[in-house]
């Protein structure tokens, strides 16, 4: 293709036939069109689709959605939301579950496909093995499933969900993809039964801004508005209870709180296995400067405790006060736990300023850090670096985050030990994944 065709614009609105050739990250297909890349949302890798051109704001890549498919994949299915389905409209598809066409078991090995190809390119780490091989089973099961999910096809699982009031109507509904566009819904299929009994989807909500619907496992479902103006949630500070399988915590509503029902488990087993392994391999001291960075409620700190026992030492570090009084009441039993309020660049640079046998222990102990979806990043990750710890253990939601982080950790002499991932938003492109790095001696 000419480099002069790739550089006109593509007509937004108008219709383009496009083979559909790999998946990106963000949930998204990948396409060229007259030598541009060209995103596409609702397609499956291998269709052959016709696409309108929704945004064309940089020369060298449009971005598209499906309005008609003309090869259909083997892994196509019905949405799972009808309102956010081919049938509709692409400005006028409700978001937030842009996989929902796609069979659950090729949308994991996408989500696989993106952490390969992410950990390839920002970090450096070929997974995929040698040139030949057939990688299709690692793909496969590289992202592992929440209990429950495959029988109940990956819906009714979140207990967290967000819905936005239309300024005009006071109609509420998710935001269309990309915009602010609330689109009017008469379900929520991925949410629990609990989110779905309280869901005001019919009424007209004048004067709100947004709806949070929460499903604590041991409470009863609740509804936080936010009034147009506002910033506070009502009701945001009442403390609910979560239970992970017999463990209880308290969470405030509005705090931060795995989104899938199984998710605090799932999590909660991958840390706590995760120390186990490095215990089992004589790599783990209790009694070091152990950390459980971006704390929350304190769910990562547990795990450690329950892998490590009686004797472990540990520091919980969150911004936010009000989740730090959770974890410190969550986490009360342990002995050698403590939960403290401070934001994760400025606690490490008193750390590194500290004494010398402060220094020490932590350079013995193991950093277990869960930031929010931008990562750690560069700082916070040099910052690790220099302390550096026996052992870190990063839980991430986004890949790329983690394969920029993973590069500069393995730049600094660490090892990659452990590579997981979970699926813990099915018909979404969100996963989180696990990965277990050693300080090489
Ligand atoms: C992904 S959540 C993880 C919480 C917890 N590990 C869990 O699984 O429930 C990230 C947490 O980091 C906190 N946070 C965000 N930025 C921070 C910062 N710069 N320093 C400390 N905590 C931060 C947020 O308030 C949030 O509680």
């Amino acid at each position: 293709m000419s480099e002069q065709r790739a550089s006109t614009p593509l007509e937004i609105g108008s219709e383009i036939e496009l083979e559909i050739t790999g998946i990106a990250h963000g949930g998204v297909s990948v396409a060229r069109h007259e030598g541009r890349v060209v995103f596409v949302a609702d397609a499956i890798p291998g269709e052959r689709v016709l696409a309108r051109v929704t945004d064309q704001k940089k020369k060298s890549f449009a971005r598209a959605a499906v309005t008609r498919v003309l090869d259909a994949s083997d892994d196509r299915r019905e949405h799972v939301w009808a309102e956010a389905s081919l049938e509709r409209d692409p400005a006028e598809r409700a978001g937030g579950a842009e996989f929902g066409h796609i069979d659950l078991a090729r949308q994991r090995v996408l989500k696989a496909e993106v952490l390969v190809d992410s950990m390839a390119r920002f970090g450096d780490i070929e997974l995929a093995g040698e040139e030949g091989e057939d990688f299709s089973e690692t793909l496969a099961e590289l992202v592992e499933a929440a209990d429950g999910d495959d029988e109940a096809n990956g819906l009714g699982y979140r207990t967290r969900v967000r819905l936005h009031v239309d300024p005009e109507t006071g109609a509420v509904g998710p935001y269309a993809a990309r915009s602010r566009t609330v689109v009017p819904v008469s379900s929520l299929p991925l949410a629990t039964d609990g989110v779905n009994q309280i869901a005001p989807l019919a009424e007209a909500m004048q004067g709100l801004q947004t709806i949070d619907l929460i499903d604590p496992a041991n409470d009863d479902p609740r509804m936080l508005i936010t009034e147009i103006g506002q910033k506070e949630r009502r009701g945001e500070k009442d403390l609910v209870a979560e239970l992970v399988e017999d463990r209880g915590f308290i969470v405030r509503a509005g705090g931060f709180w795995q989104v899938h029902r199984e998710a605090p488990a799932m999590l909660f087993g991958a840390v706590h296995d995760a120390i186990s392994d490095l215990i089992e391999a004589g790599q783990f001291d209790p009694a070091a400067g152990n950390l459980d960075l971006y704390g929350g409620a304190g769910l990562l700190a547990a795990a450690v405790a329950e892998a490590a026992g009686p004797g472990l030492k540990i520091t919980s570090v969150e911004s936010d006060p009000d989740a730090t009084d959770n974890a410190a009441e969550n986490l009360s039993e342990i002995v050698g736990a403590r939960a403290l309020t401070a934001r994760v660049d400025k606690y490490l640079s008193e750390l590194l300023d500290a004494a010398a046998p402060v220094r020490d222990r932590l350079r013995r102990g193991t950093i277990v850090l869960d930031p929010p979806r931008s990562g750690a990043g560069g700082d916070v990750t040099a910052q690790l670096a220099e302390l550096a710890p026996a052992n870190i253990v990063y839980v991430a939601c986004d890949p790329v985050a983690l394969s920029r982080d993973t590069k500069s950790l393995l730049d600094s002499g660490y090892d990659l030990l452990e590579l997981r991932a979970f699926d813990i938003f099915p018909h979404t492109h969100h996963f989180e994944s696990l990965a277990v790095f050693s300080r090489a001696e």
